[in-house]
């Protein structure tokens, strides 16, 4: 079963100016979708960032995987990490400045790593959850993922979420998540405001939804101090604090003086990361995504050493399509110790634009049905991939710049890791 083709296609889609501490999302997010072909005439589909440096990696790796046996993923990983062994170049990697560590082959491995798990699936007439040990739920949670921001691109129409720049506009935002897809569980995409703001933001989500468990990320923006005071003035609130404040030793002494969980997506974002941070004590609950840990099974193996050192487990999210989406449903399905809902940035995209065909995955209560169809169960559609390729081509945007995009709007911006 080898592989005897890959298509990369780079494809855009409309993304709302969502708000973030290293500035604003552009009009358009940018993917990379994969279609791998084996000479059994089965493919397989992955999805990635869509950056320009990192298409060019995934183009050098889709020339050294070709011949590759798709039931051989260690051998796939040895052929892309052979074939990026020269790169030194750093960034592109679709994450706006904020995962900066992350394994470069793992990156780029991991849409190679999916697509031949969904040609395996295929041609086992098995769902990929199985080939990961099997499914242990029918259905895995989400949490309604909150963001500050502005009404509208400038020079377009208002988006139908509206503005949320305050405790009532976010309180408002989530309550139409809460409607729309039934979360049991919320966070805010904090760091954009002076704490004492978010923490009111914090304490109005919780005034009207008394019984969800609560998330604040402000990926860094703190220091030390003002990660100690938030944490414990919102002490029997928060069901963890995500990256309160930069870096392995920052979070360590962090830890050490809250109250409640410390979660991380950024100073564990690799294999290498996670020794130094359970050796100095830094965190609770490291947020997996199969994105940049090097595809599913990596990602497995990463949950296997959370549950050796009795760390907790949750799923991180950027921009992302329905490929994306699935292999997410499929790994957390057959993750034991995935104690917490994921995140997804899922509610945030223009209903409908999406390059698979509808009604495979679907939020209802707060989760998604584990699809039981071989592979990820998930069909992609050739004319809504061209159609978000000719956006891509006519959208101009070739890397996520939130930071040049908020100074292209307000030249004072300044991201500064910590801000406060
Ligand atoms: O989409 C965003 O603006 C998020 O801030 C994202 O880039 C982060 O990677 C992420 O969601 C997080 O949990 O840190
Ligand atoms: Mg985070």
């Amino acid at each position: 079963m080898s592989i005897t083709r890959v298509e990369i296609t780079p494809v855009a889609f409309r993304d709302p100016p969502l708000l973030n501490t290293v500035g604003v999302h552009e009009p358009f997010a940018l993917r990379a979708i994969l279609q791998v072909t084996t000479d059994a005439g089965v493919s397989g589909l992955g999805e990635t960032y869509g950056d320009q440096a990192h298409l060019a990696r995934l183009h050098r790796a889709a020339d050294a995987v070709l011949g590759c046996d798709v039931f051989n993923i260690n051998e796939l990983r040895a052929r892309v990490a052979a074939a990026l062994a020269a790169d030194t170049t750093q960034g592109g990697h679709g994450m706006s400045g904020m995962v900066t560590g992350s394994s470069t082959t793992d990156r780029v491995l991991s849409p190679f790593d999916v697509a031949a798990l969904d040609i395996q699936g295929k041609l086992l007439g098995r769902p990929v959850s199985d080939l990961l040990g099997g499914a242990i739920r029918t259905a895995v949670d989400f949490s309604g993922y909150l963001f500050y921001k502005w009404a509208n691109h400038p020079g377009a129409a208002p988006d139908s979420w509206g503005e949320a720049l305050d405790p009532e506009g976010i309180v408002r935002q989530a309550r139409t998540m809460v409607d729309t897809y039934g979360f049991r569980a919320l966070k805010l995409k904090g760091g954009v405001f002076a704490p004492d703001q978010e923490v009111a933001a914090i304490r109005a989500l919780r005034a009207e939804f008394p019984e969800l468990p609560l998330r604040l990320d402000p990926n860094a923006a703190w220091s030390v101090e003002t990660s100690v005071e938030v944490g414990t003035e919102l002490a029997g609130i928060l069901e963890y604090l995500e990256d309160p404040t930069p870096g392995i030793p920052g979070m360590a002494e962090v830890r050490q003086r809250v109250p409640m969980p410390l979660a991380t997506n950024m100073c564990v974002v690799s294999f290498a990361d996670v020794a130094p941070a359970v050796a100095a004590g830094s965190v609770d609950v490291i947020l997996s995504d199969h994105h940049f840990w090097g595809g599913l099974r990596r990602s497995q193996g990463l949950a296997s050493i959370t549950d050796t050192f009795g760390l907790g487990l949750s799923m991180h999210s950027n921009s992302h399509l329905g490929i994306s989406l699935a292999a997410m449903v499929h790994l957390a399905a057959a993750t034991p110790n995935l104690d917490y809902a994921c995140d997804t940035h899922w509610p945030w995209k223009e209903p409908g634009e999406d390059v698979i065909r509808p009604g495979a995955l679907e939020i209802v209560d707060g989760s998604i049905a584990v699809p039981t169809l071989p592979g990820l169960g998930i069909e992609l559609d050739e004319d809504a991939l061209q159609s978000l390729h000719q956006q891509y081509l006519e959208c101009g945007l070739r890397s996520r710049d939130d930071t040049g995009y908020m100074q292209s709007l307000h030249p004072e911006f300044e991201p500064a890791s910590p801000r406060w």
